[in-house]
């Protein structure tokens, strides 16, 4: 390891070790990647550019590419792409090639043990800045950029000036990490931290379980973040240490100096925060459930890379347990993995949300993009557990999107209007 000075970020830290000396913010630098990914709507013209300059991957055992975004191919636009992507991962031989639904790639990378603290992973996908919920750099790029890394195991960066995001304070029955991440971005704004490296602390961050670490960085791009990161806990050594097979000591974890140099510091408390409801149609524009409760519905839609795991399609099964979906709204469900989906069956999760009246997709990024099902026409609106309201997102450029946790998914699709889940519980 290098010697650091006392004054870093954990950013800082890690993009110092894979540039192999200490990095300053707004310092261009070239870094060795330790892992990168694709997916069945990028990898194709990555892999076209990459052909123009490489015959041979650098390490084949350091790409994965995973379908998940038209999966099964819902046009012969998408199946033609897969077929690029599969031939190049025949080709290749590349170790970690996903084509079967094992699910959307970022919850996938970390089950399959792929993600460790420390590491400079990038991927062709702006959400890629999940994996900071593990400890690593993480962040999205383009087709260009991903066929570079392809052929030389290299990239370049502008070190990022850091925002410590510190958020203390306990979760009520009705919330869930999302709240926090909604109301963060309602705070900041959707381009308020703009290349900014966002570091999430404060003890409800520290204890915090992987599932709502990972829906808090997941969103860090919806504020232009860089990166999204914290250092790892507990509950996230425990859960990596059972994917790679290592033990936590083998991990290289870094964390911030107590006197760490941050551009900007924001500290939240969460311990009154009502449901908070992304309102269409920016991320931003973040209002209390209170203040919308009513809002008639067509759809509901919980997956994604945001709130596809267990916990909440645990959180909607307790509000539907019982309960039959009001006969105008179709409810979408589509776990973020196949080793979740399979968890859900054996819960009795997935049972429900049939007897329900929901309709269960297979894992895969299903709705959340407006392309593959789940289309919305003119006029109807969605509430969703996904990451993204802009116009147009789900379907027709005058059709809406709100967005909000599970449990305010669940129990709007049981009314037919957004509707807060202590209402339900009450009855
Ligand atoms: C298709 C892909 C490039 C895109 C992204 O990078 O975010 C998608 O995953 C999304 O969520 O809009
Ligand atoms: S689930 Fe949605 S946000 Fe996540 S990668 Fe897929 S399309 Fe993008």
């Amino acid at each position: 390891m290098i010697a650091f000075c006392d004054t870093m970020t954990i950013t800082e830290k890690i993009l110092s070790e894979a540039n192999k000396k200490v990095v300053k913010p707004g310092e261009i630098i070239e870094v060795d990647v330790d892992f990168v990914m694709s997916h069945d709507g990028t990898s194709p013209p990555a892999i076209r550019s990459f052909e123009k300059i490489a015959d041979k991957v650098w390490d084949r055992e350091k790409i994965a590419i995973i379908f998940d975004h038209n999966i099964p191919a819902n046009t012969i636009g998408s199946a033609e792409f897969q077929k690029v992507a599969r031939n190049f991962s025949k080709k290749q031989k590349l170790s970690h090639f996903y084509s079967h639904g094992e699910g959307i790639c970022h919850q996938v990378l970390p089950e399959k043990g792929l993600v460790e603290p420390g590491m400079v992973i990038v991927g062709a996908d702006s959400h890629t800045c999940t994996y900071g919920a593990f400890g690593a750099f993480s962040t999205g790029m383009g087709a260009t950029d991903i066929a570079m890394i392809y052929a030389t195991g290299k990239t370049w960066f502008m070190v990022p000036e850091s925002f410590k995001i510190e958020i203390n304070g306990k979760l009520s029955n009705d919330t869930s990490s999302k709240d926090i991440i909604l109301n963060i971005i309602g705070k900041i704004g959707s381009e308020g931290a703009t290349y900014k490296s966002c570091e999430f602390c404060g003890k409800t961050v520290e204890e915090m379980d992987v599932s709502g670490r990972m829906t808090i960085t997941n969103m860090a791009i919806e504020m232009g973040g860089k990166n999204g990161i914290m250092e790892p806990n507990q509950n996230t050594l425990k859960f990596l240490s059972e994917r790679t097979g290592k033990n936590p000591s083998e991990f290289k974890i870094f964390k911030s100096d107590h006197d760490s140099q941050y551009e900007k510091e924001f500290y939240f408390d969460i311990s009154e925060l009502e449901p908070q409801i992304s309102c269409p149609n920016d991320v931003d524009n973040v209002k209390p459930i209170s203040k919308v409760t009513g809002t008639h519905i067509d759809q509901g839609f919980i997956g994604s890379c945001t709130n596809g795991r267990l916990e909440d399609l645990k959180d909607a099964y307790e509000i539907l347990k019982g309960n039959e979906i009001h006969s105008d709204v179709r409810l979408i469900i589509a776990p973020a993995s196949a080793e979740i989906y399979k968890k859900a069956i054996d819960l009795g999760y997935i049972n429900q949300f049939i007897e329900s009246g929901a309709i269960v997709c297979n894992p895969g990024c299903g709705p959340c993009l407006g392309g593959h099902m789940g289309v919305l026409t003119k006029g109807e609106t969605s509430i969703s557990t996904t990451n993204r309201n802009f116009k147009g997102r789900m379907g027709d450029s005058e059709s809406e999107v709100y967005l909000s946790n599970a449990k305010v998914v669940a129990a709007s699709a049981l009314k037919g209007y957004i509707e807060s889940p202590s209402d339900i519980r009450l009855e």
